[in-house]
């Protein structure tokens, strides 16, 4: 039980109890009600909810379908972190219409879309309850859009021959067309199907000629970053990539505050954003915010995959919208692939759970096996890409220490629990030290462990979500990690909130590809068990899959997309 059920009561004390609320949602409900004098405990329940609705994902939550939404939710206590909470019973949430009849009335709530009277901390709007600041994201980002949209303005840079004559590209040209004619421009394609290849279209188009438009790069982590650079120097384009944060220049100490704003818009003419689903309400706000009058916006990425850790679906929000049917592109045609990862990560997009065991029960490239009889091979593939790692980083060889780290990678839905990426690294690292003789001597650091940066320190221009691999120099251990601008290398001890990375949440290994993944899928039951996280884990490997779990666990995952509320997509086809 967390700390506050003991100081909280009544509802609040209950909802604490079955583990759907904790210290951080129930605190802050407590703080906000006190100030504003709201002593209906009804609301304060709803305050901590929409609380708790953010750090799971989603922007709002829907009162009347509160407990269908709460009832999906990872129960708070950390006991089972892979288990739902148990339900709340029936007779113990707030009958709905009072409910919302409370919140109505209550100080602490402005009701409807106007932005007239006091700024208050909840908005209720269509049914759904916000905290204002991300009710005002969205409707920042709901403006800005649709104006954007309205904004045709003449050709940048040199149109050119569009049409590349391949019928199978015939969406690739779409997109470029429209960039080049469109304040906006969405592409919304999976891996393989040209992204990158037409993201270095719209760069040549718009950098030809005498009068070249300035063009930003950027991605929502380092790690992206640095992947969109080398793709797009793979297709011939010798361009940069930086992060979002990097490119608004952010301010340590604020997660929402940047350089560049609406009083100081960036100078770039077009602004090309890759990995687009990783991108939350907020900093959607922020970059549609510090755009100069009349740039070009163009916005690319795989709705299909697991949506930013940070509240709101974006890409999904905009790619469902009717309203911009007109300015997005999917790119259908997988250029890379055309082998089994390919049809069973189209099976699963598709919600075809005959199709996706039909794939996993015939093929080498993905297979799926039951967990009990998974330790054998799990430990062979770790032994051979951890003693793979263990060499190129003896050598003191940077490029292939980081070609061997990123050569098989071990995901897991779950941080704790025995599906958990804590308990797997914790084998994973016994497996290594048992099978290869040397490893793990030296101390912290020690040569060929793994690192993943859990914090941005954009200083020495390294971000959340970075990877490395500490290498022997014949000194003091230096880590190699790739950024943007190609393999750096730094002094592990100067470098805070490094971790090791002998396995990874499936939610951080978005923007990154390995040749080899191996996936421990959480039982049926999980509340991260969705079609979208087990799309991800797939599409995340270009040769190799091997899921442990079992078919039950491929099914339920194909039978919930994952549920995340905002009000977007119906703000915007208002
Ligand atoms: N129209 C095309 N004709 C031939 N090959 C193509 C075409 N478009 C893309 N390709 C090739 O297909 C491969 C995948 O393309 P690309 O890297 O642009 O896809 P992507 O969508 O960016 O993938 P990911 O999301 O995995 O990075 C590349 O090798 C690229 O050269």
């Amino acid at each position: 039980m967390t700390d506050i059920a003991v100081s909280a009561s009544g509802l609040l004390k209950t909802f604490s109890e079955h583990g759907l609320l904790g210290w951080a949602d129930v605190h802050p409900a407590l703080h906000l009600c006190f100030l504003y004098g709201e002593s209906d405990e009804r609301v304060r329940l709803a305050a901590a909810l929409a609380v708790r609705a953010l750090r799971s994902g989603s922007l709002c939550i829907e009162i009347a379908s509160a407990p269908q939404t709460a009832a999906q939710w990872e129960r708070l206590d950390g006991a089972a972190s892979d288990e739902a909470a148990p339900a709340v019973p029936a007779q113990d949430w707030p009958e709905p219409n009072g409910w919302l009849a409370a919140l109505e009335a209550s100080p602490i709530v402005t009701v409807g879309d106007g932005t007239d009277g006091p700024v208050r901390p909840l908005r209720l709007a269509h049914g759904l309850l916000y905290l204002e600041r991300y009710w005002r994201d969205q409707e920042a980002v709901r403006s800005r859009i649709l104006e954007r949209l309205l904004a045709s303005d003449a050709p940048l840079g040199v149109v050119p021959e569009v049409s590349s004559g391949d019928p199978r590209a015939a969406q690739q040209d779409a997109a470029l067309r429209l960039a080049l004619t469109s304040g906006l421009t969405i592409i919304a394609g999976g891996p393989g199907t040209g992204k990158t290849q037409v993201i270095a279209r719209i760069v040549r188009a718009f950098t030809a000629g005498h009068a070249p438009a300035l063009v930003a790069l950027a991605a929502p982590t380092g790690k992206a970053a640095a992947r969109m650079t080398e793709s797009l120097r793979a297709e011939g384009l010798d361009a940069s990539a930086s992060t979002l944060h990097r490119l608004l220049g952010w301010k340590a100490g604020s997660r929402t505050r940047f350089k560049h704003d609406p009083t100081n818009p960036l100078p770039h003419d077009v602004v090309i954003v890759d990995e687009l689903s990783m991108v939350s309400m907020t900093l959607m706000a922020r970059l549609l915010s510090a755009l100069k009058p009349g740039a070009r916006l163009v916005l690319v990425g795989d709705p299909d995959q697991l949506a930013s850790v940070e509240a709101g679906a974006v890409l999904a929000d905009l790619t469902q919208a009717s309203r911009l049917a007109q300015v997005v592109v999917p790119l259908r045609h997988n250029f890379r692939f055309s082998g089994d990862i390919q049809s069973l990560a189209t099976a699963i997009r598709d919600s075809d759970a005959d199709a996706a065991i039909a794939v996993l029960t015939d093929s080498e490239a993905v297979r799926l096996v039951a967990p009990n009889d998974a330790t054998d091979v799990l430990r062979e593939r770790c032994v051979d890409a951890g003693s793979r790692l263990f060499e190129a980083a003896a050598r003191g060889d940077d490029q292939l220490a980081l070609t061997m780290l990123d050569r098989h990678r071990l995901l897991c839905a779950h941080r704790r629990g025995p599906f958990g990426v804590q308990a797997w690294s914790r084998t994973v690292t016994t497996w290594l030290t048992e099978d290869l003789p040397g490893y793990g001597q030296g101390g912290e650091f020690y040569i060929g462990r793994p690192l993943l940066m859990t914090r941005n320190a954009s200083d020495v221009g390294l971000f959340n979500g970075d990877t490395g691999v500490v290498l022997d120099t014949g000194g003091s251990p230096e880590a190699v990690f790739a950024t943007g601008s190609g393999p750096r290398r730094f002094s592990p001890y100067v470098l805070d909130g490094l971790t090791s990375v002998h396995a990874m949440t499936i939610h951080k290994s978005q923007g990154s590809q390995f040749k080899q993944v191996s996936v421990v899928l959480p039982p049926v039951g999980s509340p991260l068990l969705t079609r979208e996280l087990l799309y991800t884990a797939v599409t995340r490997a270009s040769d190799s899959v091997l899921i442990v779990g079992t078919e039950d666990a491929i099914r339920a995952a194909i039978a919930r997309p994952a549920a995340r509320t905002s009000g977007l997509r119906p703000r915007l086809d208002a």
